[in-house]
């Protein structure tokens, strides 16, 4: 693959940024890629494993001269540090983010783009929950969505750019509309780690109870829970404070379908559960039947009889 932007700059060297700049060196997608991360501790690391070309010791000295910015620190961060690349923005360039919320970032970070930069939000759909510079690997966005959420009216050339650099990595690009991506998003991403995490809560106060047995003989769906509810702290409290409404609106139906199924236990309706759980296993079927979670054990067999 040839050069997509000539000077990259990351801005937050955790595992997404990480795993950018493997997959940008793996096909050869910039000249160069400069990094800058808040802590000292952060960029030592990044200097002593290679990632990035150049780490710099401020925002603004990665972002000059950068054809494309990518801001990958937590959605909360987001205002701060393009208040401060703002600044050095050159006339052309291109900035984008990879937070997990959408409207949030757009109205924390446009007001610091001055005329003639193009922004351009985007997310990708894949993640671990390993945080940090060590964490990422070129492989992360294979095969995986990456949205891109440009304003109406957004330079289409510089749109079609940065989906190339996305399509680069490896990921397939879609666009999508910001509220839309935050609704969606919290019915695929943020109320699931909610729940993971009251999950792992309660498991936690029942260990008190019942002592290690909880971990000891921890099956593989709560196994599954525990791995969602070790993600990043920070990373989830900022896409929670900032994806409120959609966030609790399908808490709120959640609480309602809970409620019913809580019923349907207590008074022995088992056609209600039996016809709840055949809806929901048929999701996913259709899920690994469009070939969208490759990576499932049981992918391709799907179509055994029933
Ligand atoms: N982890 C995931 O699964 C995932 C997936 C898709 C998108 N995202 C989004 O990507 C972004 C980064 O997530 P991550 O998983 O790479 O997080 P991470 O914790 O691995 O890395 C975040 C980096 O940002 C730095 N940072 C924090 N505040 C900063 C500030 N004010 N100035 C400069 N640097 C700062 C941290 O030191 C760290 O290097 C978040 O907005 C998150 O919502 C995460
Ligand atoms: O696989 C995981 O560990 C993730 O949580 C990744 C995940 C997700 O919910 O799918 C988390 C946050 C994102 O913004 C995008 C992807």
């Amino acid at each position: 693959m040839s050069v997509i932007y000539n000077r990259v700059a990351l801005i937050g060297l955790g595992l997404i940024a990480s795993s950018i700049f493997w997959a940008i060196k793996r096909n050869g997608l910039a000249a160069e890629v400069t990094g800058y991360a808040r802590s000292a501790e952060t960029r030592d690391t990044a200097r002593r494993i290679g990632l990035c070309d150049r780490v710099c010791d401020s925002a603004a000295e990665a972002a000059a001269d950068a054809d494309l910015v990518v801001l990958c620190v937590p959605v909360g961060a987001m205002a701060a540090v393009a208040a401060e690349i703002g600044p050095v923005l050159k006339p052309g360039a291109t900035v984008t983010d990879v937070g997990s919320v959408k409207r949030d970032v757009i109205e924390s970070v446009s007001p610091h783009v001055p005329e003639g930069v193009h922004f351009i939000p985007s997310h990708p759909l894949a993640g671990t929950e390993h945080s940090g510079p060590e964490a990422g690997f070129a492989e992360l966005f294979d095969n995986r969505w990456w949205l891109l959420v440009p304003a109406e009216g957004s330079d289409r050339q510089a749109v079609a750019r940065l989906r190339a650099l996305w399509e680069g990595v490896g990921s397939n690009v879609d666009e999508m509309d910001a509220d839309h991506h935050d609704l969606v998003l919290a019915v695929t991403s943020h109320a699931p780690h909610l729940i993971a995490y009251t999950m792992v809560g309660v498991a936690d106060d029942l260990r008190r109870v019942t002592d290690s047995e909880v971990i000891k003989y921890s099956a593989a769906g709560f196994r599954d829970f525990t791995r969602i509810a070790a993600s990043d702290p920070t990373m989830w409290r900022d896409v929670f404070l900032t994806n409120k409404d959609a966030t609790l609106e399908i808490l709120g139906r959640f609480t309602e379908e809970l409620f019913a199924l809580q019923r349907a236990i207590r008074t022995g309706d088992g056609d209600h559960l039996h016809d709840y759980f055949t809806r929901t296993r048929a999701i996913r079927r259709g899920i690994i039947e469009a070939g969208q979670d490759t990576d499932a054990p049981d992918f391709g067999r799907v179509k055994q009889p029933k």
